[in-house]
């Protein structure tokens, strides 16, 4: 895959986007963003606050804040979980980037995210598994390639490395 495009990560809120993003952009060396930390900075108000005001505040946020990230060079990008909602975002991502879904199961985001700090899916556990339902075809019809982040985390970036070796 050539230098110069970006990866962008999508998939469920804790399926691992910002952790792994991080780690695979260290290991390709190459400047790592997350989407939500880009919208904090852009915004000056933190994303509670954001959703707060409505989620379409946040959600035009996430906009500004995809066209920002689009203009840059080989970056790896961890985006929101509903980044999906606005197919514009995807396809600001695509004219530079290449879009990964991320995909974990409900079972496994349940089991080590705490749900309660994360706005969307602050009324407990059954969102997360209603959220996958309502987003799985919008992040496989969103989606270039698709890894499944179902193994140790060493393993899911071997197979991020080896895919992206493989792109054209
Ligand atoms: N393969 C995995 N094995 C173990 N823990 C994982 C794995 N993938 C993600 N996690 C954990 O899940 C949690 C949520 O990940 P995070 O990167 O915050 O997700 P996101 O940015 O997609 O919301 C973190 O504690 C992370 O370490
Ligand atoms: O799924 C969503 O709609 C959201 C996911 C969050 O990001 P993570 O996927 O990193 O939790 C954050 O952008 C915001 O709270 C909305
Ligand atoms: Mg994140």
């Amino acid at each position: 895959m050539n230098d110069k495009r970006n990866i962008i990560i999508i998939g469920m809120p804790g399926c691992g986007k910002s952790t792994l993003g991080k780690a695979l952009a260290s290991r390709l060396n190459r400047s790592f963003y997350d989407a939500d930390d880009v919208i904090v900075w852009q915004e000056g108000k933190s994303i509670p606050e954001l959703f707060a005001i409505s989620e379409d505040c946040f959600r035009d946020a996430e906009v500004r804040a995809s066209r920002f990230l689009a203009s840059k060079e080989g970056i790896v990008v961890a985006c929101g979980g509903g980044v999906i909602k606005r197919p514009e975002n995807i396809s600001i991502f695509k004219k530079t980037g290449t879009v990964f879904f991320l995909d974990r199961s409900p079972e496994d985001i349940v089991s080590d995210v705490d749900v309660s700090v994360r706005p969307l899916l602050k009324d407990g556990r059954q969102k997360v598994y209603d959220l996958y339902e309502e987003r799985i075809g919008l992040y496989r019809e969103a989606a270039d390639y698709c890894i499944r982040n179902d193994k140790p985390m060493e393993s899911v970036l071997d197979e991020f490395e080896t895919l992206i070796g493989n792109i054209p």
